[in-house]
């Protein structure tokens, strides 16, 4: 299913630093220059996860495959974008692609390092974005009234509840609320992320500081953290720079560089597992000897559809779900000792997989 993160920001923030961390390469470039990422850079990241090594350990299985989520480093957003100006709408068009937006701020002070409104606000930062967003929703917003006008007038059932829903978004927007900030009933949801509008995309902002802030943060990732808070969104401090250092180091290397600078976990880590928390996902596990390998799907998942992360045979074909809960392998060092205990249950196509659930499936094709 591939869940993707868009890397969202100003020019010039640390955008293609960050992504270059995260995927471990030198394939985006980053210079000191706005505008150096033209095409979107997409890059697969593993999530990280201790509890794969520990399912692996008990097992002995000799591979170990994480599962994956997708960043995408987009160009430099600039106030204006929603009227063409930067390079417009083809970010745009980027961002609606993403299930989710990491929204770079720049909380570094550095004077070598151009800011393209000369100084540095995240907070101010923030709200050009965001606005941008808005406006850029209101634009597709009023553009589609227009289209469903007729239908709407020969009471076309669908084309009503589109634009109930429509106006939703405008009077949020109206106000200067993103999209995101409308309560939507669960029965409309579906239709609601169909509309696949930019301000109702789920937000986390990454503050990136200075190298001597990594640890602590700084004042103005201080204001951040205050301003996410108070929108009931999340944020992590990070510097991008010190993670690209950090992501060329070997595993050894990297703990003691962490521990010199006081940190107990890359700062990567920290962001890709919050995007994961942002975008309501959870784990599941399937371990053997040959390997143990974790699969993403969206809280809520049945077991079936479940099953079909894996293959869609498994999903067509499902019988039955062999679960062993996560803390139960644990405890009972494994398949072996779990089923001894009574710990390895038998689920059916009803049953809705929980966090950590190992799962053995069995299915007719
Ligand atoms: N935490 C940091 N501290 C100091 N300098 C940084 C930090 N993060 C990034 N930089 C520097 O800022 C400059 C711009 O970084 P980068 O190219 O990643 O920005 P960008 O947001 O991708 O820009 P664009 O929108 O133009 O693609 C680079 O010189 C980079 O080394
Ligand atoms: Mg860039």
């Amino acid at each position: 299913m591939g869940f993707k993160m868009g890397i969202v920001g100003l020019p010039n923030v640390g955008k293609s630093t960050l992504f270059n961390a995260l995927t471990k390469t030198a394939a985006a470039q980053a210079a000191n220059f706005p505008f150096c990422t033209i095409e979107p850079n997409v890059g697969d990241v593993a999530v990280p996860d201790p509890r794969l090594d520990k399912l692996a350990e008990i097992a002995g299985s000799k591979q170990i495959i994480p599962t994956r989520m997708t960043f995408v480093d987009i160009a430099g957003l600039v106030k204006g974008a929603s009227k063409g100006e930067g390079l417009g709408n083809q970010f745009l068009a980027n961002i609606r692609e993403c299930d989710a937006i990491a929204h770079v701020l720049r909380c570094f002070e550095d004077d070598d390092i151009t800011h393209v409104d000369g100084r540095v606000d995240p907070v101010a930062d923030a709200e050009t974005i965001e606005m941008e967003l808005m406006l850029a929703d209101l634009e597709s917003i009023e553009r589609r009234l227009q289209n469903i006008v007729r239908k709407v007038r020969g009471g076309d059932k669908e084309a009503v509840e589109q634009e109930r829903l429509l106006n939703l978004a405008k009077e949020a927007i109206e106000a200067g609320k993103p999209a995101r900030t409308v309560e939507i009933a669960d029965e409309d949801q579906k239709q609601w992320k169909m509309l696949q509008l930019l301000s109702t995309k789920p937000v986390l902002y990454v503050c990136n500081v200075e190298e001597t802030s990594a640890g602590s943060g700084n004042s103005q990732s201080a204001r951040v953290a205050e301003m996410a808070a108070a929108q009931g969104n999340s944020h992590v401090v990070i510097s991008a720079r010190i993670e690209e250092e950090i992501s060329q180091l070997d595993e050894e290397e990297q703990e003691m560089f962490l521990s010199e600078l006081g940190l107990t976990e890359a700062g990567l880590d920290r962001l890709i597992r919050a995007g994961y928390e942002l975008l309501h996902l959870q784990t599941y596990f399937t371990v053997g000897p040959k390997e143990a390998r974790a699969w993403t799907i969206k809280e809520g998942t049945g077991a079936p559809a479940a099953a079909g992360v894996i293959h869609g045979d498994f999903e067509r074909g499902f019988i039955r779900a062999e679960t062993i809960g996560y803390d139960d392998y644990i405890t009972y060092k494994g398949e072996n000792g779990a089923k001894e205990a009574g710990k390895m249950r038998a689920e059916g196509k009803t049953y809705i997989v929980k966090d950590g659930d190992v799962l053995h499936f069995l299915f007719n094709t």
